[in-house]
């Protein structure tokens, strides 16, 4: 396994995805959906970034995925800026694995069809019976045995799991070095996450692929990845290595997410209303059109000073790769994050005002 010294593969560099929305009259506005984001992603890795719906980790994935352009900032393959390559030849390097694998596959074709096309594209010399051989092998890598029994069926002849692996084993078809898996599993049936949670460790232990697993839910973030990276309302709002982020959380949402996972045990199978209860109790997420000034937690936030309601924390790093955008870190009072539950915080600060 690599280590986080070795150059990335993939960066997101300071990226930021305004998009202009309009409405019925006539008027537009802007959708802050993801600012000033910056991940590395490194052969042999995972990282996840976990959040909330609409805090803006599926635009983030489809900025790596170059189905959007960055309104500003960058996204740098092994260095160089990806713009530098044609979509083709990044897509050979990247690859985006979307939540619903039906949606994925071209219902009409067989999975050998599906499979071929993306193989035709990696290599046109291959004749047929290559393509087919290979076919069979990268069902086989994604634990479609033996691989034959699959390659004449349809995709809905398939579960949900098995649709999910064809559609993983798609994106391997063109040799990738990066996977971006958009919610692989939160679609597929409770009983088969872990063993696709397991899929996708395999892959990057055995071939050295890199990945960024995006993902609701806490508990599978910690079961499969190496780095973890919280979003809240289109900002990354603390990062680094998965099991000191989640034991000591160094900003209050993190520590929000962590202490409303209900088991840290139960990986796959929490829903996200499930997941959300505690959050959602506390009001909803602040609108990406005009978010809060200042920190954009602040009005969810027991720990909120003045400063948090007009200046943006800046990032704070906090050694071991760990960092945290939060000004109890700037105040001398990160101590505090630690010291009671959120719900306990929270009830200090209602007796305080
Ligand atoms: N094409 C678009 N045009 C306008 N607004 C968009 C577009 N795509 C996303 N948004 C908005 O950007 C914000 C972030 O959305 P995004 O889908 O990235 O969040 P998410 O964390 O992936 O949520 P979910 O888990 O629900 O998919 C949301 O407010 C969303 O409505």
């Amino acid at each position: 396994m690599s280590t986080v010294t070795d150059p990335p593969v993939l960066s997101a560099v300071d990226v930021t995805k305004h998009f202009v929305v309009r409405g019925a009259v006539g008027d537009s506005a802007v959708v802050r959906a993801v600012e000033d984001a910056s991940v590395d992603l490194h052969a042999g890795r995972i990282v996840a970034v976990v959040g909330e719906s609409g805090s803006g980790k599926t635009t983030l994935a489809r900025l790596l995925a170059r189905f959007y352009e960055p309104t500003s900032g960058e996204v740098r393959i092994e260095g160089a800026p990806a713009s530098a390559r044609s979509q083709r030849a990044y897509h050979q390097d990247v690859q985006l694995i979307f939540q619903d694998p039906f949606g994925s596959l071209n219902p009409v074709h067989r999975v050998r069809h599906n499979l071929d096309r993306a193989l035709r594209i990696h290599d046109r010399r291959l004749s047929a019976a290559e393509r087919r051989r290979r076919a069979v092998e990268l069902l086989e890598r994604v634990s479609l045995t033996p691989g034959e029994d699959f390659l004449e069926k349809f995709p809905h002849e398939l579960s949900g799991g098995q649709r999910q692996r064809v559609v993983i084993a798609r994106a391997l078809a063109v040799g990738p070095k990066v996977l971006l898996g958009d919610e692989p599993i939160s679609m597929l049936d409770v009983s088969i996450r872990l063993e696709m949670l397991n899929l996708l460790d395999r892959l990057r232990r055995e071939e050295g692929l890199a990945l960024l697993y995006i993902t609701h839910d806490i508990a599978s973030a910690r079961y499969v990845c190496d780095d973890v990276v919280v979003m809240y309302a289109g900002q990354m709002i603390e990062g680094g290595p998965k099991d000191d982020v989640i034991a000591r959380p160094a900003h209050p949402y993190t520590k929000l997410l962590v202490e409303s996972s209900p088991d840290p045990d139960r990986v796959g199978t929490v829903s996200r209303e499930e997941l959300f209860d505690d959050a959602e109790a506390l009001g909803e997420p602040p609108s990406l059109i005009e978010p809060p000034a200042g920190c954009r937690f602040h009005p969810r936030c027991p720990f909120a000073m003045e400063r948090c309601r007009v200046e943006a924390p800046p990032r704070a790093e906090l050694g071991g790769g760990r960092w945290a955008r939060c000004w109890l870190h700037e105040a001398g009072r990160a101590d505090e994050i630690g010291a009671s539950t959120f719900s306990q915080a929270l009830a200090a600060r209602g007796a305080v005002s």
